[in-house]
């Protein structure tokens, strides 16, 4: 096993990204740690900004790196803004990666996305399938951005020695998601869609697509755990997935959803809009080998976000 126990205590940790969803549930999983969080708002430092970066990393010098910041969103957004999720993602992993390096950062972890494998891969998706084939084209600017990012850590651990690791997540949700109606991911987009059809008593819902793709998808929390685990003991090139290894279709999904919100209208598909990947599920027997499993249910998850969603709405 690749495993390496690194020592986070007395540390200052570095969040980047820390107002965003994955970042802020990472926030709250480090306050259980003996750390010295550091996060500095994006209007202080630009993380495009390569001389804003290595201007800050210069005077801070984060002894541990979270990568957690990077333009993020649904199939829409992946698909429309396509320049912007190329260009802004290669350039945060290309600044903060390089910083951390000349900074003499003791450990850092960049997050990937599951979307960096092939279409078509073999399911469940294994570590080694990344590059083995054609990227889903609504997501392929992220996927190859993301895939830069993953490179760019291996070359710095190969070449200067640094302890630079990469995660794969699935599909998160949870508190503090983005709800656009347009540019979030599925999970926000449904809980906001159903509760709005749930007030003003509408009689129909619309989900996008055919409603037979599959998704795996895990809370939030669980995931910064996870990170969390991973950068006190894994220590290797290879990448490592971290999802639950369930997956749903989105009819089944929506079904749920609207369960859990209250909406008992109708539910129906647009054929329209795009469906994406077939099938995204992780393999996650390395992250079971390395110890970790998720612990909260869909159900649970869907609840917990709900209930955290609801504020925002009065
Ligand atoms: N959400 C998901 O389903 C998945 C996410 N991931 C990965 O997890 C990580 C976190 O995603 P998530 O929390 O969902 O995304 P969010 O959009 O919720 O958060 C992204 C964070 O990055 C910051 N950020 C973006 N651009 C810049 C910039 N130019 N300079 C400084 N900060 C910037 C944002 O700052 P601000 O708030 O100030 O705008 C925000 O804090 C990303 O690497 C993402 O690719 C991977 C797989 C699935
Ligand atoms: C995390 C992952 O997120 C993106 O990939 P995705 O998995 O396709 O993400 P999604 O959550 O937007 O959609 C999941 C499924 O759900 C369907 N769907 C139904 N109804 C709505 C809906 O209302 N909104 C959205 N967004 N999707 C809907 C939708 O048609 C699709 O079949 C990547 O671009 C990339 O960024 C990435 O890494």
């Amino acid at each position: 096993m690749p495993s390496a126990a690194f020592e986070l205590t007395g540390k200052s940790v570095y969040v980047a990204g820390h107002r965003g969803m994955v970042g802020a549930a990472l926030v709250r999983r480090l306050a259980r740690e003996d750390v010295k969080l550091i996060t500095v708002d994006r209007r202080e430092v630009d993380l495009r900004n390569q001389a804003a970066v290595f201007d800050w990393f210069g005077r801070v010098r984060p002894q541990v790196v979270f990568l957690a910041a990077a333009k993020v969103g649904g199939i829409v957004a992946n698909n429309t803004l396509r320049a912007e999720f190329i260009y802004d993602n290669i350039a945060i992993a290309a600044n903060v990666i390089h910083a951390a390096h000349q900074n003499g950062a003791e450990k850092l972890m960049f997050l990937g996305s599951s979307c960096i494998y092939p279409k078509l891969a073999a399911q469940p998706l294994r570590e080694d399938s990344m590059l083995t084939g054609p990227l889903e084209p609504t997501n392929e600017p992220y996927a190859i951005a993301k895939i830069a990012g993953i490179k760019m850590a291996e070359a710095y651990r190969s070449q200067y020695g640094c302890d630079f690791i990469s995660v794969m997540p699935t599909n998160l949700y949870g508190p503090g998601d983005n709800y656009h109606p347009e540019l979030s991911h599925v999970v926000a987009a449904l809980i906001r869609r159903f509760h709005e059809a749930k007030v003003t008593d509408a009689k129909s819902v619309v989900v996008w697509g055919t409603g037979t793709p599959r998704r795996e998808f895990l809370y939030v929390d669980d995931m910064a755990d996870a990170c969390v685990h991973l950068m006190k003991t894994y220590s290797s090139p290879e990448l490592v997935n971290i999802g639950t290894g369930e997956d749903i279709t989105i009819a089944e999904f929506a079904r749920v959803v609207a369960d859990i919100v209250g909406y008992q209208g109708e539910i129906t598909f647009d054929g329209s809009r795009p469906d994406g990947t077939p099938r995204k599920l992780l393999d996650v027997s390395h992250l079971a080998r390395f110890g970790w499993r998720a612990r909260t249910s869909l159900d649970e998850g869907i609840r917990r976000t709900y209930k955290a969603y609801l504020p925002r709405d009065g």
